[in-house]
């Protein structure tokens, strides 16, 4: 189910339990996840979004162990989640700022982000022309993009990335594609994306299947 490569592992999962009510999800669940990009790969409600939310430490495990970088969850929860970017495209928390400002919010919260990047990255997602509006002004699409360019920024040791290229033009999947790829052969960042389908030319480190 899990398959990864021999580098190190920077996120250990050792058997994970989840449930919501009615609901056994994850059982026994375990992934060792390297540096570079692993995807989640799975259809329609097989658990991708609450797998990442779980990784995040956003979410109450019945039991299992998530360790990344040294770091457990159970025992320095806030030491952990301080190492991983995260944001639920769905959030309203950012609605009413420009996307400078959430730059700035999350520039507070991630100690590595280099604002030196922001210029190419809302260049190369079309987002220039946005800067100054609000985000609740913004398509869903252009949100999207204000949190990619975030978690490009922010150099977390930890980023995870729900569906990325939802509802963004091709243009912006490629540019999402060569950013992606350009993190391939990070030795102290691990990418977790989660998707549908494989993505064609993205080189993956991992690929955790959960079905279809
Ligand atoms: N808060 C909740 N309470 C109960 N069940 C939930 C809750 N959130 C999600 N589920 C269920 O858990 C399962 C996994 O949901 P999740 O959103 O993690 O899957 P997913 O793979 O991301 O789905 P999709 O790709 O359709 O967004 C689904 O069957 C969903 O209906």
């Amino acid at each position: 189910m899990t398959q990864a490569s021999d580098r190190t592992a920077l996120l250990l999962v050792s058997r994970l339990n989840f449930s919501y009510p009615g609901l056994d999800l994850f059982q026994d669940f375990s992934a060792r996840i390297t540096p570079g990009l692993t995807l989640v790969r799975g259809g329609d409600g097989r658990g991708k979004t609450t797998l990442l939310n779980l990784l995040a430490g956003l979410m109450p495990v019945r039991d299992g162990v998530l360790e990344l970088d040294g770091l457990r969850l159970d025992s320095e929860a806030e030491n952990y989640r301080r190492q991983v970017f995260f944001i639920d495209p769905r959030s309203e928390a950012y609605e009413q700022m420009t996307p400078p400002e959430v730059f700035a919010a999350l520039a507070e919260r991630h100690p590595h982000f280099d604002h030196a990047r922001l210029p190419a990255l809302t260049e190369g997602l079309s987002l220039t022309p946005h800067l100054e509006k609000k985000l609740f002004m913004l398509s869903t699409g252009s949100k999207r993009k204000v949190y990619l360019a975030a978690a490009f920024a922010a150099q977390a040791t930890l980023t995870l990335l729900d569906d990325p290229y939802a509802s963004l033009d091709r243009a912006s999947i490629n540019f999402v594609a060569a950013m992606l790829n350009a993190h391939a052969e990070d030795a102290r960042q691990a990418w977790v994306v989660a998707m549908y389908e494989t993505p064609e030319a993205i080189r993956l480190a991992g690929t955790i299947d959960l079905g279809d």
